[in-house]
């Protein structure tokens, strides 16, 4: 690493310039230019200014320090403070080198795990141990012990489980509760499904990620019964090219990148995301995955790179953003580790990073071809100044990060200068275009929480990510699906009938129901760069609490005497018994009387918006939910 070029060019560097100064010179370049240059100008300002004097070379991974957090675990855990051990053989587990002491930490933990009765991450770390054979003969013994001993309680969990099935069907006689119950049975079992010598466990074991049943030619991930269309407005929307019924489902995917919030490193998968108590680290950094399975796909698709900008403990001191990972792993994956950039750089329309060629509606969609990532919306045209610089320091950092890692010098660049090349200058306005791509396409990925000791639910989100086929979806106050997380997976569903030719709207975060006209066109506008001109929006509907709750007072779309007012009642009142808790049962009756909702009354409506709720909660049971009283969780 010449780090000494650093000192001798920034010597020599101009006087650090004021904050105002840089915006104001971002406010005479033409939108081109500010992609084309913003990086470059600001590039030795940021290196001075944030990063030169704190940088330093220092890998994480340090067998001493896993020692230490190692005999913490151990008090913790002898003086009965089991969560304060976890995270204590967590950091054991984080900063451990890939040698003995690794296995030693997780052995430590698949013991705790035991006594915490979460068998099957204690199985799977016991597993860990004895197929690496790296410990001492007495400690694998000791594992193979423990191993017998996770298997019989497995065992019996399992026998349990028949019993209480046999038990509570004797016992409930409500259908709903019925159901509730048995769901959580079935969730269970799956909970419990194992082989004896499993490592690479998938630990999301509640309901599997649900299929497309009609399977669209060109866009892999969607339902045949939609596409995608362009006007001069929207430029490209999904549109519904059959009628669609309420609940079908739309979208199924896996985000093209993804970044898990930095407060959820040591509890969930950095690549899928799903909730595990046996994560093992990266070997070289401390990037936590649930198994080896989704570390090499990680590895295979952007963590080279990137795990070695993450070695650095400074650059974690500095913290690289969310938007900024997503922009680098978008940038590492389009560009396949680098390998394309030359051959883009001297493409026609692929050099320069403002080029527009357009989405191809007449191909099967790829969402890793450069092509596709490259013609994600970027709105570089309406970017203010401000924000320009902004995001060209963000861009420059990341830069300045593959620099630091001689990602250049591999690629037979110029070596560290403050001066960039031209291939460097490339990939600056790339990162660039990056950032402000995954700032207008990324949604949040959501995990719920039924807090039910505290008498309460939780929404937690737990990362960011940009959808290949979400992302072409626009934006409605009043949207016309539903869309809840498995891991990081996204499932889209209608959440009331769309017939063929209407849009299919996605909500960005502002609903008619709980914001205002005024602050939700206000954010639109700042974060999206559009005038929302939804219906919510031009017949300016109220908020909830102001909404008529009445079926009398209700506007009816056929004559109120064609309208079955028995059935209204009856459905109303089953709907307000059901009990709050998935079963097949309870949505699919909220999907009928949903329907029968919109079909009947017009909107906006307070029974619409009520049954909207109560699917979204009950479709959220079915993705990440996690309940307290049964999984094991833990959150530092
Ligand atoms: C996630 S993208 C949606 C797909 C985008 N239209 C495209 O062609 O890639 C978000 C952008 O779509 C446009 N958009 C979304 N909803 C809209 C709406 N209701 N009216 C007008 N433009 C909208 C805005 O330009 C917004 O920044």
């Amino acid at each position: 690493m010449a780090s000494t070029s650093y000192v001798s060019s920034l010597e020599s560097s101009p006087e650090h310039r004021s904050y105002y100064e840089s915006v104001l010179y971002f406010s005479t370049l033409t939108p081109v230019n500010r992609m084309l240059k913003g990086v470059s100008y600001v590039y030795s300002d940021v290196i001075q200014h944030h990063i030169y004097p704190t940088f330093t070379e220092d890998i994480i991974k340090n067998t001493r320090q896993a020692i230490y957090y190692r005999t913490r675990f151990n008090k913790l855990r002898v003086g009965g403070k089991p969560v304060k051990a976890m995270k204590n053989i967590l950091l054991s587990i984080n900063v451990c080198p890939d040698n003995s002491h690794l296995d030693i930490a997780i052995g430590n933990r698949s013991v705790l795990l035991y006594t915490l009765n979460d068998y099957i991450s204690a199985l799977v770390d016991v597993n860990r141990v004895l197929k690496n054979k790296r410990c001492s003969k007495h400690f694998l013994l000791q594992m193979e012990k423990q191993k017998s001993k996770i298997v019989t309680k497995l065992n019996q969990q399992l026998q349990q489980n028949a019993i209480l099935k046999k038990r509570q069907y004797k016992t409930l006689t409500d259908p709903d509760t019925y159901n509730a119950v048995m769901y959580r049975i079935k969730q269970n079992k799956r909970k419990l499904k194992y082989s004896d010598d499993d490592v690479n466990v998938n630990f999301d074991r509640r309901i599997p990620v649900p299929f497309i049943y009609y399977e669209n030619n060109f866009l892999p991930n969607a339902s045949a019964k939609i596409k995608i269309s362009k006007n001069q407005i929207k430029n490209r929307y999904i549109e519904a090219k059959e009628n669609v019924d309420t609940g079908e489902i739309l979208i199924v995917e896996k985000p093209l990148v993804s970044a898990l919030y930095s407060e959820h490193s040591i509890t969930h998968c950095s690549n899928c995301f799903v909730r595990c108590t046996s994560l093992i680290p990266c070997s070289e950094c401390s990037t936590m995955y649930c198994s080896e399975a989704c570390y090499d796909e990680a590895r295979s698709r952007y963590h080279n790179t990137e795990c070695r900008i993450f070695q650095f403990k400074k650059t974690h001191k500095l913290s690289i953003t969310n938007l900024q990972l997503m922009a680098l792993r978008l940038f590492l994956i389009g560009t396949e580790d680098g390998t394309l950039l030359k051959h883009l750089m001297s493409d026609k329309v692929y050099g320069n990073p403002c080029s527009n060629k357009d989405f191809n509606f007449e191909s099967v969609y790829v969402p890793e071809d450069y092509f596709n990532i490259h013609n994600l919306e970027d709105h570089y045209e309406n970017v203010n100044a401000e924000e320009w610089h902004n995001f060209s320091e963000e861009a420059a950092f990341l830069l300045f990060c593959l620099k630091k890692i001689s990602f250049f010098n591999v690629l037979q660049t110029e070596k560290d200068a403050v001066t960039l090349t031209r291939l460097e200058e490339y990939v600056g306005s790339l990162l660039l275009k990056f950032l402000l791509c995954v700032s207008v396409n990324s949604h949040e990925v959501i995990e719920f929480m039924d807090l039910r000791g505290n008498n309460n639910s939780k929404e937690l989100p737990i990362g960011s990510a940009v959808y290949p086929t979400l992302r072409f979806a626009s934006h409605s106050c009043c949207q016309n699906t539903v869309r809840y997380f498995h891991r990081n997976y996204v499932v889209v569903r209608a959440s009331r009938p769309i017939s063929v030719g209407e849009e299919i709207f996605d909500n960005y975060g502002h609903s008619y129901v709980n914001s205002t006209l005024k602050l939700r066109q206000k954010y639109l506008e700042e974060t999206y760069f559009f005038k929302c001109q939804c219906i919510a929006c031009i017949e300016k509907w109220p908020l909830l609490e102001d909404l008529p709750f009445n079926f009398a007072e209700a506007v009816c779309l056929k004559p109120r005497e064609e309208i079955n007012m028995g059935q209204i009642k009856e459905w109303s009142e089953m709907y307000r018994k059901m009990t709050l808790a998935y079963s097949d049962q309870a949505i699919c009756f909220c999907y009928t009387y949903a329907s029968f909702l919109y079909k009947t009354f017009k909107k906006p409506f307070r029974e619409h918006t009520a049954v909207d709720f109560t699917i979204q909660l009950l479709l959220s049971y079915r993705g990440n939910y996690y309940d307290y009283q049964t999984d094991v969780l833990f959150n530092f």
